[in-house]
């Protein structure tokens, strides 16, 4: 439905508020540095990364409130934006509904006039009449549970019913794709956790097809369909969560999303879809290996906490299993953290709070072969 092809965005570094990205000409920095992607109709796409990969200027630049130095961007076969032939569409005719960070709802409005009021201004060819008016604001309050809100006052609502109102506010447009860009962060931790489940909930009930900015990788395990995880202007991966967590295609995305044990290697045999690996500590295999390396390179392991099987008996009978000491544990409610000593290599274990075992205990663990990730050195 949306497609975004090479869009890239310079700035001038004058004011020296970006670093490290430099262009040719030496003054110039990329924002953005190319990137390409697609939201199919009906889909929460996330655009996830650390602060100032540019995941808001993409998000601008497909708004049109920010003019991408090159690229293409079209919406349902309209060209919203194309630099090589000098089409840049004007913000209010894209077609889009937007809320933001700061969801500035209009404080001296009651909730429903905030909500029929981008419909009174609109264009009078455009405009609905006032009884339709009235029916989609009742229809959008209704939603978004404001239903018994609509005659107070906008700032007499708590923050998530705030946070509700910008969003029955863009809704009530009716917007092709909605752009959102970390709308919840304004949220306390409990209510942006309740937020998550009722934005999906809107999504889904109503078919939005929306772009979602965020650097909260919880928040976007949660609420995508898909993800694409930006560093450094570039996008690094797209995939769905389970995907994305479980295969990271690389060193960055393994990192940024959730934590993993990283062990280089060497190939040591390659048979279909099974590597075996030589590191410093043991051997290795792995299944499931897609993009299969040569044998002799060297590859980054990637394995994920919970999937490290830890046990104070030596089993023998199953694969990848290592011995070691634990050096610390960690409790944390729902999970307890072993950190286990193998030679210098630490590993973290993740584990049901049942399982605890002291520090200086000696213990063994496996990981099963489908969870031994390989990730391409970078
Ligand atoms: N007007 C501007 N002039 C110069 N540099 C800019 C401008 N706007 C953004 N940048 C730089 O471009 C890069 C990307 O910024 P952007 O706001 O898109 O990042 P972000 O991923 O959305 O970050 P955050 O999560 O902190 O909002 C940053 O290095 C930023 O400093």
């Amino acid at each position: 439905m949306l497609t975004v092809e090479s869009l890239k965005k310079s700035y001038d570094d004058t004011a020296g508020r970006a670093s490290g990205r430099r262009s040719d000409a030496g003054t110039r920095v990329f924002a953005v540095g190319g990137v390409d992607f697609e939201v199919h109709d009906g889909e929460l796409f996330t655009l996830l990364g650390p602060s100032g990969c540019g995941k808001t200027t993409t998000l601008r630049s497909v708004a049109g409130l920010e003019r991408p130095t090159e690229g293409r961007v079209t919406l349902g076969g309209r060209v919203l934006f194309d630099s090589k032939h000098g089409v840049n569409m004007r913000a209010n005719q894209r077609g889009l509904g937007m809320v933001f960070q700061s969801y500035a709802i209009w404080p001296h409005m009651s909730v429903f006039k905030n909500v029929s009021f981008p419909l009174e201004v609109m264009p009078r060819a455009k405009r609905p009449g006032r009884k339709e008016i009235e029916d989609r604001v009742r229809q959008v309050l209704e939603v978004t549970e404001l239903g018994a809100y609509a005659a107070r006052a906008a700032t007499k609502l708590s923050g998530g019913q705030q946070q509700r109102l910008a969003l029955a506010r863009a809704l009530v447009t009716r917007p092709e794709l909605m752009l959102l860009d970390e709308p919840l962060s304004n949220l306390d931790a409990k209510l942006r956790e309740t937020m998550r489940f009722e934005l999906k909930r809107l999504q889904r009930e109503l078919n939005l097809t929306a772009i979602y900015v965020t650097h909260d990788q919880s928040e976007a395990l949660v609420m995508s369909n898909r993800i694409a995880v930006m560093n450094q202007g570039r996008i690094e991966q797209i995939g769905k969560p389970r995907e994305i967590y479980t295969k990271p295609a690389t060193r960055f995305v393994a990192e940024f999303i959730g934590t993993s044990n990283f062990i280089e290697a060497k190939v040591v045999s390659v048979s279909g879809g099974e590597v075996q690996v030589d590191a410093a500590q043991g051997r290795l295999v792995a299944h499931g290996v897609e993009a299969a390396p040569a044998v002799g390179d060297t590859v980054l392991i990637s394995i994920r906490p919970e999937c490290v099987d830890l046990s104070r008996e030596r089993r023998g009978d199953v694969p990848n299993e290592w011995s070691g000491t634990v050096l610390t544990r960690a409790f944390m409610g729902d999970v307890v953290d072993h950190i286990v000593g193998v030679g210098d290599l630490e590993v973290r274990n993740r584990s049901n709070p049942n399982l605890s075992i002291p520090p200086g205990t000696e213990v063994h663990f496996s990981v099963a072969p489908d969870k031994v990730t390989l990730v391409p050195v970078d």
